[in-house]
């Protein structure tokens, strides 16, 4: 299942006048003399939503790794930047402008940095960063989340679990993303019966949103080591029921794939105790985005980590799973490889274009080999540079042959 492939080039004409991220960073020579670029056959329009902290960072590098992996394999790509998060609150006094939006549908992929930060913390809650970024998903009804942890053998030693408990980890998390608790109403603020405040969600799911998500989940199990684990709370949540009775039903049509069930919070704790049992795992908005988070750190960083998002038609949302980083924005310390894995998921999952996507993935992995590591990352003996220099050396692995995939 993947997005579906436009191949019209779009010309849109950005609305607002952006400085573009990062003008003052010079332009890495590698784009132009890294290889003899293949005459461009395919061309693609990407929206570009650097968003807020680090976004414009790695945002930056990937386009450079995107537009050389692309040129390399006879696709051109037309990049329109757009306004997103708090950088859109500041610029158009809302977090998802309506001009965004409509350039991400018109879009043949959209990329994303990360959204948030302190100055919008206290909005309330419709002038959120955050809420944008939900808005975008509902808009784009990218309802399949995918985010793979793979524990890559260059980073066995960067893992927080023990060397024989991390090596080998190969894990996909399907997130539902357009449901639950995050969309559920009734949602808000009152008052109950003795005077007090109240905050409340609701976790609501319907059985088509279940079976869309299970349905995605066993493809991708069955290409992968067949084995599926739903997650959720049936003990005691009634979405978690209906969710579990659901699941069961769609694997009758997946009989060479084999369904497991268990308990987020066992979940959790099984994530650390021996992650290698999992292959893939299907789970809802909120414990998907809880246990993509802890699954990240097995694989050595969140900066690892990155994300497909999928709908039935329209183009997919590709971001790193991590947030806007503010303890390290403006530094030039964010680890870019996530947003640049993202960008090969966009190249796979958006487009079907398998070589570029590969080219990406075997860059990393070379990049990682010759030893070079951004400080989320960093052990003995590795090179330590920062987000640009990441990026700048990933370009220069791009043309090299391609090895294994990831
Ligand atoms: N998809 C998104 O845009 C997204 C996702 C998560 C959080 N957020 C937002 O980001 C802001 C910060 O949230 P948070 O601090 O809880 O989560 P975060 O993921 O931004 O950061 C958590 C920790 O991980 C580190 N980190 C994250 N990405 C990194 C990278 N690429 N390289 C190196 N280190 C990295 C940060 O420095 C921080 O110490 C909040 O406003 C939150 O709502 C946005
Ligand atoms: C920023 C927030 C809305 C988002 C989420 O909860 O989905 C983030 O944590 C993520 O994982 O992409
Ligand atoms: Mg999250």
């Amino acid at each position: 299942m993947a997005a579906s492939i436009q191949l019209n080039v779009r010309s849109i004409k950005a609305p607002f006048n952006l400085t573009p991220v990062h003008k003052q960073w010079p332009k890495p020579s590698r784009i132009s003399c890294a290889a003899a670029a293949a005459t461009p056959t395919k061309r693609y329009s990407i929206t570009l939503l650097p968003g807020d902290g680090i976004g414009p960072e790695i945002i930056f590098v990937t386009k450079n790794v995107l537009k050389l992996a692309g040129s390399l394999e006879g696709i051109e790509f037309s990049f329109q930047e757009m306004p997103m998060g708090g950088a859109a609150l500041d610029l158009t006094g809302v977090p998802l402008p309506e001009e965004t939006l409509s350039a991400a549908k018109k879009a043949d992929a959209i990329l994303l940095g990360a959204i948030g930060g302190y100055k919008w913390d206290k909005n309330e809650k419709h002038l959120k960063p955050e809420t944008g970024l939900l808005q975008l998903r509902e808009g784009l009804k990218v309802f399949a989340n995918l985010r793979p942890a793979t524990v890559l053998p260059q980073l066995v030693d960067s893992s927080t679990l023990k060397k024989d408990v991390a090596e080998g980890v190969d894990l996909m998390v399907v997130r539902e993303l357009t449901g639950g608790i995050y969309f559920g109403k009734p949602r808000g603020f009152g008052i109950n019966e003795k005077g007090e405040d109240i905050g409340f969600n609701t976790e609501v799911y319907a059985t088509h949103e279940i079976d869309r998500i299970a349905r995605v989940a066993f493809e991708i199990a069955r290409k992968r080591r067949g084995q599926l684990c739903s997650v959720d709370k049936a003990n005691v949540l009634e979405a978690s029921m209906l969710w579990r009775k659901r699941v069961a039903a769609i694997a009758s049509e997946y009989p060479d794939v084999e369904l497991s069930h268990m308990y987020v919070d066992n979940a959790a704790m099984q994530l650390v105790r021996y992650p290698k049992q999992f292959d893939t795992i299907v789970t809802n908005n909120i414990f998907g985005d809880i246990l993509s988070d802890e699954a990240s750190m097995i694989t050595g960083s969140i900066g690892m980590l990155p994300s497909a998002s999928l709908g039935e038609s329209g183009p997919g949302l590709f971001e790193p799973i991590h947030g806007s980083a503010p303890d390290i924005a403006g530094q030039d310390k964010a680890n870019p490889l996530a947003t640049i894995l993202s960008a090969a998921m966009l190249l796979k999952y958006g487009l079907g274009e398998e070589n570029a996507a590969k080219r990406i993935e075997n860059a990393v992995l070379d990049t990682l080999n010759k030893g070079f590591r951004t400080g989320d990352i960093h052990s003995a003996g590795n090179k330590l540079v920062g987000c640009k220099e990441m990026g700048e050396e990933v370009l220069k692995s791009v043309d090299s042959p391609i090895l294994a995939a990831i």
